[in-house]
């Protein structure tokens, strides 16, 4: 350690013990204090505020900061230090602040600043500050024990730009079975996302690996805390593609100190908000279909039906039919509960149309239903002799009933049935209206139906209907949502999620280079800006991937050109690492390879994660066998899959996405298994980003014609020899 960097290390030393002593104290005031649990409001209040304190200074205590910023605002005497940490910390005593949290306006600067002498600002509730920076320095604190002192931006010195020395160092580290989270080294571009105002339907495209789901759960912390008058965390929710993804982000929220914020599928929400009326058929049969190899793959077109259902014509197509249900729903005849009575259908249209129109359907003809029994009842009021009153009373019922046969009662399943039934279709559907539908997606849908079960795709228009037919109720109303992997979105279930998310609030992230989920996903982000006002809108790309080295990122690349025109292709941050394996074999050579290529992996310390990938679902099932019967044990992940463990994980290529692996074995890629198609490059692409700092591929047979050799190492085995 040089003389300079020793003064700091002992200037933090000192500082980290003073604010640990602070932070120390504080802890064990309110542990002292006694919990409230009666029944007084506002002590109800300062308890909760007292448990959040417990909650955020048990964090702090061990690690109160990450980050220091001297800044001079423009007009103060001197610079002043600013601590960054995950929770801001105040001195009882002084008020001053010991540790800013990293939401807070002024941090902002520690994200943004990118060097240069020129002053820098951020954004306050007063307005803008400006002021000089004079110091950024990262520092790692780990059980109150201070680790590594690195300064990223010195003025005083001759390197004016942040360094990414910090960033290199966490980015080599190995990676477990959860992500993490980045409030140490949040990018300036990533900043700009996290921050973004509220009230916009923000897009981001973004290259693999480069952050879309970890900044997603900065946004939302930051979120919570920007606008915590406003918002609140059961409200907002995130949307991810799997639940096994679920499990592997859940740690980050929590890592962040926030709470309670729902995590679900889109499957499982509207499955719920259905009240498990129907379920949902076997999604392995579908990933089985459009993952199949080759030619047994269906074409993927506007008439594939995930594309179809999930289109904003579909949407208005059922908009139409429940309109023209809802005109035609009044019968056209007078109630007449006996005779010499008549409630004329003009006054019931009165009531049903005009009076009630704000209302969604089944609250209408509930409401319009009651206002029949009242009349009813006031006609009878005029009756004097009891008996015959009796009788006319019984008439009325039975009569009303048969009335209302003619008012058929819908769920939204029962509805949407009715649309795919050759015989059920209702009559007041025009038969324009009803021919829409492909003939072979009516015949498939009719069929599963009978069973109660849908695919992915009717989980909107189910979802649609239901809301038209009942409305929203305002706890079911999202502050914020958040759609993961949103390029596997159709237009239409955003579309619905909107009706669900107050002032447009909704943070959309995909890639469509990994958009391998075409057949009922999107092709380009103007599907989902189309459904904004323009004004509401805001799109952002990230270029930078930090997830893999710089000769795995390239390889990456390779594929897309290959495979598609035009590709977005990922902008490494330097890290370098051994260049991409390819293992030429021959059928015998495939598993005793990848066996050699499992133990010289875990000989190696970079490895704590690997995956097997195979092209399809039967071939990762016959590779795990094959691993257990040599004696290696790893983890099968399948479609149902709802916990991620690590280790070792065996895997097909298309459920890979969203994971990452501290090293990637891809399986069989040969020209049979990847072809030079556009959906087989993106298969493959997706399989390579996965990797952080190894990327082996195991070719059995002639190489894909996706694959270019050039900056790779070759290892050929000859089997039979
Ligand atoms: N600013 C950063 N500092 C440190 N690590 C980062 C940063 N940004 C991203 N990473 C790391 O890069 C990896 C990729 O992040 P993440 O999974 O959020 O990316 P993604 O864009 O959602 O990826 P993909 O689309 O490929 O699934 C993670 O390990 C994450 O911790």
């Amino acid at each position: 350690m040089d003389t300079k960097t020793q003064s700091a290390y002992q200037e933090e030393l000192q500082r980290l013990e003073r604010t640990s002593a602070e932070i120390d104290r504080q802890l064990q005031r309110l542990q002292a204090t006694p919990v409230y649990y009666g029944p007084d409001l506002a002590e109800q209040a300062l308890e909760v505020a007292r448990e959040q304190g417990r909650q955020n200074l048990s964090k702090a205590v061990e690690e109160p900061y990450f980050g220091r910023l001297d800044f001079q605002e423009t007009g103060a005497a001197a610079a002043a230090p600013l601590y960054i940490g995950k929770a801001g910390v105040e001195d009882e005593r002084t008020g001053q602040l010991l540790v800013i949290d990293w939401r807070a306006p002024v941090a902002s600067l520690f994200y943004s600043f990118t060097g240069g002498l020129d002053a820098a600002s951020y954004d306050s509730p007063d307005g803008l500050i400006a002021g000089l920076v004079y110091l950024k320095r990262n520092l790692v604190v780990r059980k109150q024990i201070l680790q590594r002192v690195v300064d990223t931006y010195n003025r005083d010195e001759d390197s004016l730009a942040v360094g990414d020395e910090f960033l290199l160092y966490r980015l080599g580290e190995n990676k477990d079975n959860k992500l993490r989270d980045i409030v140490s080294t949040i990018q300036a571009e990533q900043d700009r996302i996290i921050r973004a105002a509220k009230n916009t339907a923000l897009i981001i495209q973004g290259v693999a690996g480069s952050g879309k789901t970890t900044v997603a759960l900065h946004r939302l912390a930051f979120l919570l805390y920007q606008y915590r008058e406003q918002i609140r965390a059961e409200r907002m929710v995130i949307f991810a593609p799997n639940s096994m993804f679920l499990d592997y982000i859940s740690g980050v929220l929590p890592e962040l100190g926030v709470g309670n914020i729902q995590q679900t599928t889109f499957s499982d929400w509207v499955l719920d908000m259905l009240d498990q009326e129907v379920k949902l058929a076997d999604p392995a049969l579908t990933l089985q279909t459009w993952f199949a190899v080759g030619s047994k793959r269906p074409v993927v077109n506007n008439h594939a039906p995930g594309r179809f259902k999930g289109s904003i014509a579909f949407k208005q197509y059922l908009e139409d039919c429940l309109h023209r249900f809802e005109e035609s729903y009044v019968p056209a005849s007078d109630f007449l509960p006996w005779e010499g009575a008549k409630l004329p259908i003009a006054t019931i249209r009165e009531w049903f149309f005009v009076e009630n129109k704000h209302y969604p359907l089944v609250k209408r003809r509930e409401r319009v239903i009651a206002r029949i029994k009242r009349w009813m009842e006031m006609q009878l009021d005029k009756i004097w002799e009891q008996s015959r009153k009796k009788e006319l009373k019984k008439k009325a019922s039975q009569r009303l009933r048969t009335y209302l046969t003619g008012w058929p009662e819908h769920t939204a399943f029962s509805f949407y049935k009715m649309l795919f039934s050759d015989t059920g279709r209702p009559t007041s559907l025009p038969a324009e209206l009803l021919g829409q539908i492909p003939e072979a997606i009516v015949t498939a849908s009719a069929k599963l139906f009978k069973k109660k079960e849908v695919q992915l795709e009717d989980l909107a228009p189910l979802l649609y209907i239901h809301t038209r037919l009942n409305g929203i109720a305002s706890d079911r109303m999202f502050d914020h949502v958040v759609i993961d992997e949103a390029q596997d979105f159709s237009p239409f279930q955003v579309a619905v999620l909107d009706k669900y998310t107050r002032n447009r609030s909704f943070t959309i992230l995909g890639d469509l280079s990994q958009g391998i989920h075409a057949y009922q996903g999107i092709i380009d982000w103007k599907e989902f800006s189309g459904l904004f006002k323009e004004e509401e809108t805001g799109y952002f790309e990230l270029e930078r991937s930090y997830r893999s080295t710089v000769e795995i990122i390239q390889f990456a690349n390779s594929v897309l050109k290959r495979g598609i025109d035009d590709p977005l292709l990922a902008v490494p941050v330097f890290r370098s690492g051994n260049k991409v394996r390819v293992l030429q074999t021959d059928a015998k050579g495939r598993l005793p390879l990848l066996k050699m290529a499992l133990a010289s992996l875990q000989e190696g310390t970079s490895s704590s994660t690997i995956a097997v990938v195979a092209r399809t679902e039967k071939q990762a099932n016959e590779l795990h066998d094959a691993l257990s019967e040599a004696g290696i044990s790893t983890n099968l992940i399948t479609a149902k899959q709802r916990v991620y463990r690590g280790g070792i994980s065996v895997l097909p290529v298309y459920l890979t996405k969203g994971l990452e692996f501290d090293a990637v074995l891809l399986m069989d890629v040969t020209a049979q298994h990847y072809e030079a198609t556009l959906i087989d490059a993106k298969l493959l692409y997706v399989g390579c980003t996965r990797a952080l700092h190894e990327l082996w591929l195991i070719v059995p047979g002639a190489l894909s014609p996706l694959v270019d050799t050039e900056d790779s190492e070759i290892v050929t085995t000859d089997h039979s020899a």
